[in-house]
């Protein structure tokens, strides 16, 4: 069964409609869980927490200990509200899942697709769990939120491309299901972002950006839910992603990059790959570069505030983090990621 959102609001002041949301839900009483900074946006005062202190690293692992934790932790409320970030989100998604609880997604930016889709991304691999009952997307806020965090949504969306080419390959490779019509959704998601983006001078200077880029992830979500699987939005670029993430905890290095800004850096590598293996167009790729340049999203790895030896080692070690053929197939040796690096100008 495919389980999506049952409302979706995306509008200005989206926010104060959810009292009339709760009531349409018969829900009384919500707790929310939030960022320090985006608390402000919990404007009804609702009982709160932070992710922060919802011991964030216990949530990555599903044991018993922690289920009980999380049961006590949010018991005598009716619903779950994620106001804030992804972390925010992903956090009041799980506690959610595990409290079976509905939950509400309140993004206050548009940073990746976590906003609407069934996916806790708290560990990797990534696990279903349930999408949220209802999104509410202020356009009101989401406009005024950082630019870099606006800009990383357009990362986490071109993503879709090489996801979906990395499926297909998997499919022909290693006879993985596969569903086209899955895959046209995701994929049609990012090409109207990035022909949007491409043409905005023309049109109204990115304007409707911010309405677009909501727009943009919570139908990635949705076409995350209906494939049932992470698999039309998360491949190789994804996986780069996560190896970055593996490198910087372990490194202990401080670097405040974010997801959807690591995955368009991702998605350079692989479709500039998928160019190579003459599976994508060449034009593509730039069309993908040019939209990325536009929003300013970082376009190489110095933009995102790594030196070269960081960007190579993660791509060797890109494979080994999860079970998911794309076209890293068994991993790349350091020739061939310098090779690749150099030529999409990561490095
Ligand atoms: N479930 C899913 O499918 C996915 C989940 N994720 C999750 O999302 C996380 C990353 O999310 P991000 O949003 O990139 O980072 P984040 O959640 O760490 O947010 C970055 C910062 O921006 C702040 N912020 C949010 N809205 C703001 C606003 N309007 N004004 C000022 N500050 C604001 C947050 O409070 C936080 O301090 C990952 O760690 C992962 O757990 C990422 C991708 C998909
Ligand atoms: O970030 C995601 C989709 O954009 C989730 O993907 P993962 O399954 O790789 O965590
Ligand atoms: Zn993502």
């Amino acid at each position: 069964m495919i389980t999506i959102p049952r409302y979706t609001l995306v509008e200005n002041g989206a926010i104060n409609k959810i009292p009339e949301l709760l009531e349409k839900l018969n829900l009384k009483n919500p707790l929310v869980i939030t960022g320090k900074s985006t608390q402000k946006y919990n404007k009804l005062g609702y009982d709160y927490i932070y992710y922060q202190e919802v011991e964030y690293e216990r949530f990555g692992k599903l044991n018993d200990e922690n289920r009980k934790y999380i049961k006590e932790s949010f018991g005598d409320y009716d619903c779950i509200l994620g106001i804030g970030g992804g972390k925010s989100i992903d956090v009041a998604k799980y506690a959610s899942s595990i409290t079976k609880k509905p939950f509400i997604s309140v993004p206050t930016t548009a940073s990746n697709d976590g906003i609407a889709s069934p996916i806790v991304s708290l560990s990797v691999p990534s696990f279903m769990a349930e999408p949220p009952i209802a999104v509410v997307g202020d356009i009101d806020i989401i406009k005024k939120s950082p630019k870099k965090l606006l800009a990383s949504g357009a990362g986490d969306i071109v993503s879709n491309i090489t996801a979906v080419l990395d499926w297909k390959l998997a499919h022909i490779e290693n006879n993985e299901k596969y569903s086209e019509s899955s895959a046209i959704f995701s994929k049609t998601i990012a090409e109207e972002l990035i022909e949007y983006i491409n043409n905005s001078k023309n049109k109204d200077n990115l304007k409707e950006y911010p309405k677009k880029i909501v727009k943009a992830l919570i139908a990635s979500g949705m076409a995350i839910a209906i494939a049932h699987s992470s698999r039309p939005a998360s491949g190789s670029e994804h996986l780069f992603s996560h190896s970055l993430d593996k490198l910087k905890k372990e490194g202990n290095i401080d670097n405040k990059s974010l997801h959807g800004e690591q995955c368009g850096i991702g998605t350079l590598i692989f479709s500039k790959a998928y160019v190579e293996e003459g599976r994508l167009d060449n034009k593509e790729y730039h069309e993908i570069l040019k939209s990325l340049k536009i929003v300013k999203s970082p376009v190489n790895i110095f933009e995102l505030g790594y030196d070269e030896d960081v960007a190579i080692e993660a791509l060797c070690n890109a494979h080994k983090l999860r079970k998911r053929y794309t076209i890293l197939r068994n991993g790349f040796d350091k020739k061939k990621a310098i090779d690749i690096l150099e030529k999409s100008q990561i490095i």
